[in-house]
């Protein structure tokens, strides 16, 4: 059922992709049907051009028939289309999940409109369930987790930090050679403050926080798909 309702926000997401359009082209299992759909149009004639936000995206988009771009070739782009892990009423998003955040941040920043496709399940009214992902240098990581760990406690953490491990139990690593720390909010009072505060650290790359960069959520639920834009 959810993978139905994933489909279905990405369909109808699809209504926004014009002819001639430049697309930022989002990672994870909603994205996923996204780039199928995207192929078909692709397939029936719709000429767009699309930048991967990760490696699986690019393998994907070349499966499905979606031509790529990169930021080099293309730094400026129409629309980018996404899921998210959490989507509050401000739409501000918790992103990484997949562990792509950096470059989905990159790709949505560098795109007039950022659009995220979900079910129903992401919608919450404060961030912080969901794990926060932080992209971390793996250079002085020990330095870096003490930082971490002392920001994260004044900004109201109630779990703790974990280092990502992939499926074979070594460290995930990022398509940017980085690391992720998950980090267990529990409930995230100040978004902006914690972003503030995490991305002054030196060792970070970059949060899993999308703060003023989504225009419009696309979301499926047993009742249908809602479009949604922030409550300002
Ligand atoms: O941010 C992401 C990847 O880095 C994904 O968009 C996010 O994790 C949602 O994934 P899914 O659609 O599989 O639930």
């Amino acid at each position: 059922m959810s993978e139905q309702l994933k489909r279905q926000a990405a369909a109808a997401a699809l209504e926004f992709v014009e002819d001639g359009m430049k697309l930022g082209i989002g990672t994870g299992s909603t994205a996923l049907h996204f780039v199928e759909l995207l192929g078909e149009k692709v397939a029936a004639g719709m000429k767009i051009i699309g930048v991967p936000t990760s490696e699986r995206t690019a393998e994907l988009c070349k499966k499905n028939g979606v031509p790529l771009t990169t930021l080099e070739e293309t730094p400026q782009l129409d629309l980018t289309v996404d899921g998210a892990d959490e989507i509050d009423p401000k739409m501000r998003l918790i992103k990484g999940g997949g562990g792509a955040l950096l470059r989905e941040k990159i790709v949505a920043s560098a795109s007039k409109n950022m659009i995220v496709i979900a079910d129903k399940t992401k919608i919450v009214d404060a961030l912080g369930v969901f794990p926060l992902p932080i992209e971390v240098m793996p250079f002085g990581l020990g330095s870096t987790m003490i930082a971490l760990e002392d920001v994260c406690k004044r900004f109201g953490m109630q779990g703790s930090l974990t280092q990502r491990k992939a499926a074979d139990g070594t460290n995930f690593v990022t398509d940017g050679q980085h690391f992720i720390i998950d980090a267990t909010f529990g409930r995230i009072s100040d978004v902006e403050g914690l972003d503030t505060a995490l991305r002054a650290i030196p060792g970070v790359v970059e949060t899993g926080l999308f703060v003023g960069i989504a225009s419009k959520a696309v979301v499926a639920g047993e009742d249908g798909v809602s479009i949604i834009d922030p409550v300002s």
